[in-house]
């Protein structure tokens, strides 16, 4: 239980309607969750405004409303608050309702393109192994130390964020790395919450179905930045234009990573094979197991973080060269008949690209590369083509098929990937509907030697169609297969 008037703490309330000075035993969004005393907050959505679900919300035991206009007719025994933002308005109540959990450990936001589950996974990784019981909250999944959490999104709604937060506090934990998705920002889903760091780890062509513009999007995930306060720091790759632009008016103390340009953490790769990287961190050689120069950039800013939270240098570069690849990225094999096969979370072009360069740059020989991808249905359509483009020109073979339809025809997006495909690649190309009968194609393409990409969904063990989400896990699959 919890008094209206502590949660409403630094909310920007523009009008009361009843007594604030009572209590409550829960905070929702969702009517369908709503019980006996709990507090509903009306946000409006993309599909539906939640001021339409208030009288439900009611029926179902709210007895106070937070929302941006008034309904028509008020109920006496209810409680009416008026704010600017639901969203924030939600967000800050959320931090307070759990006595603000995130004030009460060292919380580090990491956003950007691509990369953020990579940095925030081995970031857990980094700490608990140097002894501090550790909090993730990611795409894969969430962590409250050792215990593990689905995740139904990349950063969840600040209910469940500061949920979690709370049991981590609970559990001792000291430190805690969480996405922070353009999504999440937009939807003030982080508002409220006391960030000791921030990481920027790249911008390019994605979730353009919701944020219009690039600027639109570049400009959400600044915002992030800017609302960092003082005692924080800001650690941005300046290899990336962008970079500099999140630094633009942020209070947060500054620091950078990179790779070609001056900063204060400076990666260089020296080795760049299938086995791992050799990389020279701020001076010192540190082999990893991690592949790839796009994870040179992540252990770059791993290492900057690890430092800006006071862990010594050598505790960290020791314990980097000991991490472990995430799941659903790089996650590779080579099977019996000498097939290496890679299942990656590349779903933007950007990451296809990276992916792509880099098997070509530590391949052997002649060896053929034979990529399996597809693009998500309701979900940003420009990144398309560009991706069919890319695929094809970095492939020896490309098999374009579903990834996770949701409610679009299959069919149409793959003829949408393939209208990216230039007429001298048209002879690699080769679209199976099917995503199954797909990789099985592939498995049966490869001979010894050559080298299987399955790009767009890595760790993801479903595949939504129409709605529904059936089983469907690529690195299972294509390890029965070989
Ligand atoms: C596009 C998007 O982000 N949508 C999110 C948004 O949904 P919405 O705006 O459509 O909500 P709505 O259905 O219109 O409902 C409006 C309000 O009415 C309420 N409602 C609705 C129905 C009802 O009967 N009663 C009721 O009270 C809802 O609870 C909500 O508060 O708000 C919901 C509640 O917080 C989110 O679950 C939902 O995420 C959907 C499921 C989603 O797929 N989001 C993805 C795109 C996303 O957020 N992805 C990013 C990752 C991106 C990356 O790769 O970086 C992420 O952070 O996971
Ligand atoms: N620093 C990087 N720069 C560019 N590409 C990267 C980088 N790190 C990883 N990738 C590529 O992007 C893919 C997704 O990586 P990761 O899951 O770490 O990103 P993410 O930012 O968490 O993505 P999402 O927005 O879906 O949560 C990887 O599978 C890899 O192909
Ligand atoms: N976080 C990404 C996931 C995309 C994964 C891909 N498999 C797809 O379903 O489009 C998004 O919400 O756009
Ligand atoms: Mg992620």
């Amino acid at each position: 239980m919890k008094l209206v008037k502590d949660i409403l703490y630094k909310v920007a309330v523009t009008a009361v309607k009843g007594s604030i000075d009572r209590f409550v035993n829960a905070i929702e969004f969702d009517s369908r969750k709503v019980g006996l005393d709990a507090l509903f907050v009306a946000q409006k959505g993309l599909v539906f405004d939640g001021h339409q679900f208030i009288d439900k919300a009611i029926e179902l035991g709210a007895s106070v409303v937070v929302c941006e206009e008034f309904p028509k007719e008020l109920i006496n025994e209810v409680s009416y608050i008026k704010v600017e933002d639901a969203d924030e308005a939600l967000a800050i109540m959320a931090a307070n309702f759990y006595n603000n959990p995130s004030s009460k450990l060292k919380l580090v936001g990491v956003t950007g393109t691509n990369g953020k589950t990579t940095i925030v996974t081995l970031l857990y990784q980094l700490f608990q192994k140097a002894g501090y019981k550790t909090g993730l909250l990611s795409t894969v999944k969430n962590l409250v130390d050792k215990k593990v959490y689905k995740a139904t999104h990349t950063t969840p709604n600040s209910v469940v964020i500061n949920q979690y937060l709370n049991e981590m506090v609970e559990a001792g934990v000291a430190y805690c790395f969480m996405e922070v998705s353009s999504h999440g920002i937009d939807q003030k889903r982080t508002a409220g919450l006391h960030f000791e760091g921030g990481v920027f780890t790249n911008l390019t062509h994605d979730h353009l179905d919701y944020h219009n513009t690039f600027k639109e999007y570049r400009d959400v995930k600044k915002s992030f930045f800017d609302s960092l306060p003082k005692t924080a720091f800001a650690l941005v790759n300046v290899d990336d234009k962008n970079g500099s632009v999140m630094l633009q008016n942020t209070k947060a103390k500054q620091y950078t990573y990179a790779l070609k340009t001056m900063a204060d953490f400076k990666v260089k790769v020296l080795e760049n094979q299938f086995e791992g990287l050799l990389l020279n961190i701020n001076g010192n050689e540190v082999w990893t197991k991690l592949i790839g120069s796009f994870n040179a950039y992540n252990l770059a800013a791993v290492y900057g973080v690890s430092t800006l939270l006071g862990l010594e240098n050598t505790e960290a570069l020791t314990i980097i060269s000991e991490l472990e690849s995430v799941s659903g990225r790089f996650q590779h094999f080579i099977s019996e008949g000498g097939v290496t096969a890679i299942v990656d979370y590349a779903h933007t072009p950007d990451a296809l690209k990276n992916v792509l360069e880099t098997i070509n740059n530590i391949r052997t020989g002649n060896e053929q590369i034979i990529t399996v991808v597809g693009c998500g249905g309701n979900r940003d359509k420009a990144k398309r083509p560009v991706m069919g483009r890319i695929a094809s020109q970095l492939s020896s073979q490309v098999i374009f098929t579903s990834d996770n339809p949701r409610n679009e025809d299959p069919q149409l997006i793959l003829n949408e990937i393939e209208a990216g495909v230039e007429s001298q690649n048209f002879k690699k190309t080769l679209s199976i509907l099917d995503r199954l009968q797909a990789i099985k194609t592939a498995s049966k393409l490869a001979q010894k030697g050559d080298i299987i990409l399955i790009a767009g969904k890595g760790h993801e063990n479903y595949q939504e169609i129409k709605g529904e989400r059936f089983d469907f896990d690529d690195y299972k699959q294509i390890k029965q297969l070989l």
